[in-house]
């Protein structure tokens, strides 16, 4: 069954109250953050409630830690922690290859962010480094990201369209799942299905989000809706019957289908199933 990575929920690391919370919150994932969300003066208080919450979320769901740039005075530290937690180690602005063998050498598993101008012209090889880690996600950072470009996105991300294409290219070509940017207006409902509509319709696989109310609305985007099950398994249907009459070509209401329609179909029932399962 594919692990599901509809929803990654950042908790910043010296939340007691939301760390609190995130073992009963729908999210397939969480990231602890010890970067962005934690003021300089907490950076190293927080690390200790970054240990236990990830001890504590573990056992329950999939958690990722983030540490604080490679360039930063708390990075090595950030990184230790990481290696004796045994999870996943988000990297912040990554730009080369080295930044994620670097720290792979050390951490084991490296989540690279996506955010950093060089590192999307790069994104192909990153990509291949940090596969050769272990299972992992590519995380877009759109914010970093517009700050380097010198953009404000709009709700379309026209100007992003390119860097996320580019994103989600890389990650497909490695075998990375690739999961969007966050909506920073998180009270905003709509826009925020909009944008994880757009960004399921590049290719990625979820969306990482910053508040509890985002969680089940881009859970229900990133899942596979009743009619396109439906669909699925009609497919499934159509070309094993037509492979069993020695045909590798069945038609499904006046459209082709062929093996590779049936390979997409059957994702499309495994994710169903283990969104059920979940
Ligand atoms: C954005 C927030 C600061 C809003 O917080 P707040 O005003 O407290 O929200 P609410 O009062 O509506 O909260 C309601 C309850 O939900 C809990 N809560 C809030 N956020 C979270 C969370 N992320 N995880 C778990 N629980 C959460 C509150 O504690 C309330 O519960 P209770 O106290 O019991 O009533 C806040 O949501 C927040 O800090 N979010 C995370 C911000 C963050 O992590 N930012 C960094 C990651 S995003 C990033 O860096 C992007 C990337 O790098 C890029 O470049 O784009
Ligand atoms: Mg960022």
């Amino acid at each position: 069954m594919p692990k599901l990575r509809r929803t990654i929920l950042y908790i910043p690391a010296d939340n007691a109250r939301a760390l609190a919370k995130a073992t009963e919150l729908p999210a397939d994932a969480v990231i602890v953050d010890l970067e962005d969300a934690v003021a300089p003066d907490r950076k190293v208080a927080a690390r200790d409630a970054a240990r236990q919450a990830v001890e504590t979320l573990k056992p329950v769901k999939e958690v990722a830690l983030r540490v604080n740039g490679a360039d930063t005075p708390w990075h090595a530290e950030d990184a230790a922690l990481g290696t004796s937690l045994g999870v996943p180690v988000v990297l912040p602005k990554v730009k080369t290859v080295e930044d994620v063998t670097r720290l792979g050498a050390v951490v084991g598993t490296v989540w690279p962010m996506m955010e950093a101008a060089e590192g999307i012209w790069n994104a192909l090889p990153i990509a291949r480094a940090a596969k050769a880690t272990g299972d992992v996600a590519l995380i877009v950072g759109t914010n970093d990201l517009a700050l380097e470009l010198g953009c404000e996105p709009g709700p379309e991300r026209a100007n992003l369209a390119f860097a996320l294409q580019a994103i989600v290219l890389a990650g497909r070509a490695t075998g990375c799942d690739v999961i969007d940017g966050v909506m920073n207006d998180f009270r905003n409902e709509a826009g925020l299905v909009a944008e994880a509509r757009a960004g399921r319709a590049l290719g990625m696989v979820g969306k990482t989000v910053i508040h509890p109310a985002q969680i089940g609305p881009v859970n229900s985007v990133f899942a596979p809706s009743a009619e396109e099950v439906a669909k699925a398994r009609a497919i499934v249907e159509a070309m094993d019957a037509a492979e069993r009459e020695g045909r590798s070509v069945a038609t499904l209401d006046g459209r082709m289908v062929e093996r590779l329609h049936a390979e997409a179909a059957r994702r499309v029932l495994a994710l169903a199933d283990a969104v059920d399962a979940s």
